[in-house]
């Protein structure tokens, strides 16, 4: 029979994710007592199903693309994807990393317990036939894919699943235009397969430039990825080997695997039965400006289960940072995310930060737009890059940059350098005079305010 004491905790996360780990770790560091709960293998999506094996993935496709371009440039024969040994060294890299995970944190003084757990009162929840009380609980839950509600859905996967091809088939469609198909689409397009991405409004990746989408719909274009905008998936059904897709404007396309990414939903299935006391929307944990539950003062939400912020994973480390700063001192602290870049590792891969055109002229904002392509410039000539540009708004007032968009090679590594230059408020002409590594893709930024 276990005491009373060895059931309560100072907190518990629910969920071992990106946000839970950077909200855990100070926490056990100032010596607080701390049980991290995880239905699944610890590390949560980011690491395990998300961010890290992806990029395996995209890593594979960039050199892949990247061998292609330059054949007949210095290159003799383009290199091929070898799909097992590409899952092979994918499956290195996450051997025994949740049993790593789970002995860290017991190292660090954490309490890790594998289960589902479940709210039962506004101060407690369930996991494995224990009740666990705690003086704050932090849902760290995360997101699941959204279902299609279709005849035939038990033969559509989700991002784990392709992620877990142990073969690539011939053919693949994806069901939604956004991060995840885009970025499987141009792996899976570099590595042989013949790919078809629906996209239910009229345009992929709306968070994004348009005239940058606009670059990578030309380089989908070039790789044979056929893109049907404003067009749903009705039915799937299986026939033979095949799938048969049946889409809203009557057309029937035949496949071999159908993934859908049409958004990911918060998991919230840790209040199913008992609410907590915890208010929720459609888009998660209804919380205030400090992560903490709207309703129930006991309860904080972070990473992609709050309904607060883009669902990225640096987002969710941020907030997960907060709270930690929240319960340790003696007022809340909100996360800092005013300035957060974002990207997408297709190939070329898009990326954005700051305001957008539209937006930048919607609030009556003075601007001058460097914009063009870029694929003449030695930086796109050396790899062979056929699709490459950038758009990037500079205040007529006082020179700030405002937004910077992207769409070439390692645009989400020099994205940072433009969010850097917003938060910190490093003007047009100090980017243009900086003395960048040189000749580096960062070292193209002066060319871009210039
Ligand atoms: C395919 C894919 C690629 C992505 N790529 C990127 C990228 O390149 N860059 C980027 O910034 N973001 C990316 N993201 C998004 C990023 O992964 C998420 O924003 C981030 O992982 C969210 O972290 P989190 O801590 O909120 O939740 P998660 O990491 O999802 O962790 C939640 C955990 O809670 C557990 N859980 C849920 N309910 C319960 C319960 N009742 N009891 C016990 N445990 C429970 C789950 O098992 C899970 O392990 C990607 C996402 C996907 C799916
Ligand atoms: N590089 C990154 O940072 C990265 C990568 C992957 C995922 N993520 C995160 O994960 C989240 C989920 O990714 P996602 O790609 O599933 O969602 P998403 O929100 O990026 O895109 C979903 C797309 O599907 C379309 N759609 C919705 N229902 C549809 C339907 N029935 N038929 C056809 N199209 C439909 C939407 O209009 C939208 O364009 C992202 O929003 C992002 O926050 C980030």
């Amino acid at each position: 029979m276990e005491t009373p004491e060895l059931n309560h905790f100072d907190v518990i996360l629910i969920g071992s994710g990106t946000s839970a780990y950077y909200c855990a770790t100070p926490l056990l560091e100032a010596g607080k007592k701390v049980a991290i709960i995880d239905s699944r293998p610890f590390g949560g999506t980011c690491a395990l199903r998300g961010c890290q094996p992806k990029k395996y993935f995209v890593a594979n496709a960039e050199a892949v693309a990247m061998g292609r371009q330059l054949v007949g440039k210095g290159i003799e024969a383009a290199p091929r994807t070898d799909w097992k040994a590409l899952q092979a060294l994918k499956g290195e890299f996450l051997e025994g990393r949740s049993e790593e995970e789970v002995e860290d944190w017991r190292e660090a003084g954490a309490t890790p317990i594998r289960g589902e757990a479940r709210m039962v009162a506004e101060d407690a929840i369930e996991v494995d036939g224990r009740r666990l009380t705690a003086e704050t609980i932090v849902l760290a839950t995360g997101g699941t894919p959204v279902q299609l509600d279709i005849p035939g859905s038990e033969h559509v996967g989700v991002s784990d699943d392709f992620l877990d091809l142990p073969d690539l088939p011939e053919r693949i469609l994806f069901v939604g235009g956004g991060y995840i198909s885009c970025e499987f689409a141009f792996v899976a397009a570099h590595a042989g397969a013949k790919v078809t991405i629906l996209q239910r409004s009229d345009r992929i990746l709306k968070n994004f430039d348009g005239e940058m989408v606009g670059v990578l719909l030309e380089a989908a274009k070039e790789l044979g990825i056929e893109i049907r905008t404003e067009e749903e998936v009705r039915a799937v059904e299986k026939v033979g080997e095949a799938l048969k897709v049946t889409t809203s404007t009557g057309a029937v396309l035949e496949t071999d695997a159908v993934f859908e990414a049409a958004g990911r939903a918060p998991n919230l299935s840790v209040l199913d039965g008992h609410d907590g006391g915890v208010e929720t929307n459609r888009s998660g944990v209804v919380v205030d400006e400090f992560m903490r539950s709207v309703s129930n003062p006991r309860v904080f939400a972070i990473g992609d289960c709050a309904a607060s912020g883009m669902d990225l994973a640096a987002v969710a480390d941020e907030h997960g940072k907060a709270v930690a700063k929240s319960l340790l001192g003696d007022e809340l602290v909100r996360p800092r995310l005013e300035v957060v870049p974002s990207a997408t590792f297709t190939i070329p891969s898009l990326a954005s930060v700051g305001l957008g055109e539209d937006e930048a002229r919607e609030k009556g904002l003075a601007f001058q737009v460097h914009k063009n392509l870029s694929i003449s410039w030695a930086s796109s000539k050396r790899i062979g890059e056929n699709h490459a540009g950038y758009k990037v708004l500079v205040s007529e007032e006082d020179g700030s940059i405002l937004g910077a968009h992207l769409a070439r090679h390692d645009a989400a590594e020099v994205i940072n350098v433009f969010a850097l230059a917003i938060k910190h408020g490093i003007k047009a002409d100090d980017l243009a005079s900086f003395p960048w590594a040189y000749p580096t893709m960062s070292s193209d930024v002066k060319n871009m305010v210039g």
